[in-house]
């Protein structure tokens, strides 16, 4: 099994590039489902989840290659299959993402229930919610939901109950190719949403209103493939914010959108960290003394859950006691036990983690519970004592492009192992 081995105690310092976004390129992929002709995707991260959703798309008879680094061409002339099996949909639950696209452009679909996962229970009752609205029949039966429409979908005024990501996204594909006109109230207004109605706009869609909570879809008839560049990843970029913010660095972050940081560039200057926006990147500099902050995660705008482990790690070597707060997902704080084998002073007390900053960590062995809690052990293994060493890693190659190579170009020893 392969493991991560670092050896805290190194200064970062140097330039990253930040790659695209994971979680815009994945419902872009599913969209392009949607499109008759081919679609052109650049700035691509070479991710386990890009591979995945690849696979998925393979399976469904669509067409997609690498042309260059970082390119991908999809082509969906071979549509020849609406099922997405729980092979595909368990490694990873974006594969849900396909259901609206699928029942959009073929009219039916079977997809694997992902179930639950680390982070929580996961429900996807408001994707479903919305494609009955739009005037699809779903029935749930051996572990799959069968969605089913006789006629085109129908325009419909949809109210999700939270700002789903997912849901937003699946309705929002589904909606695109409806009859009439769909308004979406209480969307999700995350950068990678904005990404996707972009996306779909180019490829013929009406879509007005995506980052705001209301999105106006005003379905046509056909889209076409396009030429699309992917957002850069805000989760990435954060997580070597801390990187460069615990290790006292300084870090240039090109290609990372400011825009798309406020929450994390609010609390890092409460912290204590130097940080300046610039057109083209982001530059950190850390600080001898970090100061404990408070954080609660929200939807976006708000300081994003993604981000809460990675920031909890930082606060483990704070000076003074933070509450961590995390209101998105019931069960995300997995990384607490691990960050407690190596010294974290952590209680949990409900939705919240009090966070009593300690001179220092120690090195250990220590376990990858999902992709962020993975993220947040490298950052620790940064700062500790002696070596730390993470297994299970496929969680965090899952969402972070060469993570080994950006950190030691960076100044860190890390090595893959196994
Ligand atoms: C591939 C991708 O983009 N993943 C992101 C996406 O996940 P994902 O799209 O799964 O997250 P959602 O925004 O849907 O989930 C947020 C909350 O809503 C609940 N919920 C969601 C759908 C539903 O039908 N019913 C329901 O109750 C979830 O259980 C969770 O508690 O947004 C999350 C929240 O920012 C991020 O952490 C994930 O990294
Ligand atoms: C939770 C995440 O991803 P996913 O929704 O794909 O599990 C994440 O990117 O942190």
């Amino acid at each position: 099994m392969e493991r991560l081995i670092v050896s805290g105690g190194k200064r970062l310092s140097g330039s990253v590039k930040i790659s695209g976004a994971k979680n815009a390129v994945l419902p872009i992929i599913a969209a392009s489902l949607l499109g008759t002709t081919t679609s052109r995707l650049e700035e691509i991260p070479a991710l386990e989840d890009v591979g995945t959703i690849s696979e998925v798309l393979g399976h469904l008879g669509v067409a997609v290659s690498k042309e260059e680094e970082g390119t991908l061409i999809v082509d969906s002339a071979g549509l020849s299959c609406c099922e997405a099996p729980y092979e595909l949909v368990r490694k990873m639950r974006a594969s849900f993402l396909v259901m609206g696209p699928l029942l959009a452009r073929a009219g039916q679909a079977r997809i694997s229930l992902p179930g639950g996962c680390a982070i929580g229970t996961r429900p996807i009752d408001l994707h479903l919610k919305g494609f009955e609205a739009l005037g699809a029949e779903i029935v749930l039966g051996h572990g799959y939901i069968e969605a089913r429409t006789k006629q085109r979908l129908k325009g419909a005024r949809i109210y999700l109950d939270f700002p789903s990501v997912g849901a937003t996204e699946n309705i929002m594909m589904a909606a695109s190719l409806a009859e009439g006109q769909t308004i979406l109230e209480n969307p999700a207004e995350e950068p990678e949403i904005v990404d996707l109605a972009n996306y779909l706009n180019t490829m013929g869609a009406r879509i007005r209103g995506a980052g705001t909570n209301v999105i106006r879809i005003e379905g046509v008839k056909e889209l076409k493939g396009t030429t699309h560049a992917v957002i850069p990843d805000r989760i990435e970029a954060g997580t070597y914010m801390v990187a460069a913010a615990i290790t006292g660095g300084d870090v240039w972050l090109e290609s990372a959108l400011s825009e798309h940081l406020k929450p994390v560039t609010a609390k890092l200057k409460e912290a204590g960290v130097t940080i300046e926006e610039k057109i083209d990147g982001v530059m950190v500099r850390g600080t001898a003394s970090v100061k404990a902050v408070d954080v609660k995660t929200l939807p976006y705008p708000g300081f994003p859950t993604d981000m809460q482990s990675q920031f909890m790690t930082l606060m483990t070597v704070a000076n003074g006691t933070s509450v961590i707060t995390e209101t998105v997902f019931e069960n995300r704080f997995m990384h607490v036990d691990e960050l407690k084998r190596m010294g974290a002073s952590i209680k949990i007390e409900g939705r919240s983690a009090i966070v009593e900053g300690v001179p220092k960590l120690t090195g250990c062995p220590v376990k990858a519970t999902d992709l962020r809690a993975g993220a947040a052990l490298v950052l620790a293994g940064l700062v500790a004592d002696g070596k730390t060493e993470i297994s299970c890693i496929h969680h965090i190659d899952r969402g972070y492009e060469d993570i080994v190579g950006k950190l030691t170009n960076l100044g860190a020893d890390i090595v893959r192992v196994g």
